[in-house]
């Protein structure tokens, strides 16, 4: 059984993470600090050390330094994405922003151990270089990633396939929800990249002021605040992938640099005079239509024809009658793993209103649904009612924050049932409330790590009705 430790001194997040590890198979230790962690855990037998950065203490990253042979995933809860560089850069395998899914978590840990199990079989003379890539037929498949057995998708995975092992520049276009990052992950694990980091960067979640920084990095005294020199995303990339999700919203100084790294596989700080050659496989991804941007001069031309070498489009839900059952078992499945129940099913009712409804939201909604129902179901089955599917739901696909009728919020969960169990989750819900009086959309995003969206699609899911005065 693989040996995981979790370092991380908020005992809320703690146990629920534990709980989630421990449902899905794995020896689950936990500590508090470095220093517990260090006195009582022999770190040379884990396979995986997940740890926040900030404990009291010394910091996470130091863990790096004292398990040289782990792999370790930092959590990091800030907005900025740049701790998470500084920790890619010391060492670290992979970041994750607090609060996780728990899919997107257990994806995560699932990725480093098969990385790390296809590193240990490999002879220590063929570490990887940029020459003496691994041979992407031993990667997972996209199939295996992501479900799909109506002909659109089978398209889409073949492509994938097709396309992973180049260095061509990719653009998925897709609306919110159809598994766009899930692809983006599924190019970079078959391409000869896989070894070596995937950086994912929401454009619509860093603030416009920061992205440039973020992105390319900045010299010391660049600007206000600029005390020191930076490091960028796309260098942190530097021999991966590098993953930009809603393209559309980068700035307009932002796409002129972009553009420049990707005629001249070279990078220039902010505040620089100074290029850098860097090797980063760009994949960018936008549910917005691109080529009509480049008509009303909100993106630039001549970098739409850069990125857009090979187009690949994830259909809507809606077009993909056939896959929504499969996906809908396979949701199933896995909540009942990790909730610990195996039987869990749909009534002929269920699966009728499954059928039936549109999915403005794509996958994600089907996701949130199943996952929802499963939690409040009793006797493992799941009703039409519990799966609180909106009869109205319409072809709209975006679906204007102002329309959408909060005043009736889904029931929750009682956190009280599970004492201090509490989930990741209620962890997000009880921030929101808590906070929500005094900080702005923009500012609760940024302390939660997430973009306003994803805070806006969490708020319908968890029925946190936004209050408008903070809209
Ligand atoms: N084909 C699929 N099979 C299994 N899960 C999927 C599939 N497509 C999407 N998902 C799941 O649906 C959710 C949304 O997917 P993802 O984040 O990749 O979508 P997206 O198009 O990038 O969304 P957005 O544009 O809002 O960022 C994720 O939890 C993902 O795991």
């Amino acid at each position: 059984m693989r040996r995981i430790l979790i370092v991380e001194d908020e005992e809320i997040i703690r146990s629920a993470l534990r709980k989630l590890l421990t449902h899905a198979g794995y020896e689950v230790a936990d500590a508090g600090s470095v220093d517990e962690a260090r006195n009582q855990n022999d770190l040379k037998r884990l396979d995986l050390i997940i740890t926040d950065l900030r404990l009291p203490g010394q910091p996470g990253t130091d863990l790096i330094r004292l398990a040289p042979d782990t792999p370790v995933l930092i959590m990091t809860s800030y907005a900025s994405l740049r701790s998470a560089v500084d920790s890619m850069k010391m060492g670290a395998v992979e970041y994750i922003a607090k609060p996780f899914d728990h899919d997107e978590m257990l994806a995560s840990v699932e990725d480093i151990l098969e990385r790390a199990s296809q590193r240990e079989a490999a002879a220590p003379e063929d570490e990887p270089t940029q020459e003496q890539a691994p041979s992407p037929d031993n990667a997972s498949d996209p199939a295996n990633l992501m479900f799909g057995q109506c002909q659109s998708m089978q398209r889409v995975f073949r492509l994938i396939r097709k396309v992973a092992p180049t260095e061509t520049t990719v653009l998925i276009q897709g609306e919110s929800g159809t598994g766009k990052e899930l692809a983006a992950r599924a190019l970079h694990q078959l391409s000869p990249r896989a070894r070596y980091p995937l950086i994912s960067v929401n454009c619509a979640a860093i603030p416009e002021s920061l992205i440039e920084s973020e992105l390319f990095g900045h010299e010391k005294g660049a600007f206000t605040g600029a005390v020191s020199a930076r490091t960028g995303l796309i260098e942190a990339a530097d021999g991966g992938s590098l993953f930009l999700d809603e393209i559309g919203e980068l700035p307009a100084e932002a796409q002129a640099r972009l553009l420049r790294v990707l005629q001249e596989g070279e990078i220039r700080r902010v505040g620089s005079t100074q290029s850098k050659k860097v090797s980063v496989r760009m994949i960018a991804a936008t549910h917005r239509n691109l080529k009509a941007m480049t008509r009303t001069g909100e993106f630039r031309e001549d970098l739409y024809y850069r990125l857009n070498v090979m187009q690949i489009r994830i259909p809507p839900l809606r077009e993909r009658n056939g896959d929504i059952m499969g996906l809908a078992k396979r949701f199933l499945r896995r909540q009942g793993e990790q909730i610990g129940i195996p039987d869990l099913s749909l009534t002929p009712e269920a699966m009728r209103t499954l059928e039936r409804h549109r999915w403005p939201g794509n996958v994600r909604e089907l996701e949130n649904a199943i996952e929802r129902a499963s939690i409040l179901c009793d006797d493992n089955i799941v009703t039409p009612e519990l799966l609180d599917l909106d009869p109205e739901s319409s072809d709209d696909v975006h679906i204007p924050e102002g329309l959408v009728d909060t005043s009736n919020p889904a029931p929750r969960p009682d956190p009280q049932q599970n004492g201090n169990d509490l989930s990741l989750e209620d962890y997000f819900q009880h921030f929101v409330l808590e906070n929500q009086d005094r900080m702005s959309e923009t500012e609760l995003a940024q302390k939660l790590g997430i973009s306003r969206k994803s805070l806006w699609e969490r708020r319908q899911r968890l029925g946190i009705p936004r209050k408008k005065a903070n809209s």
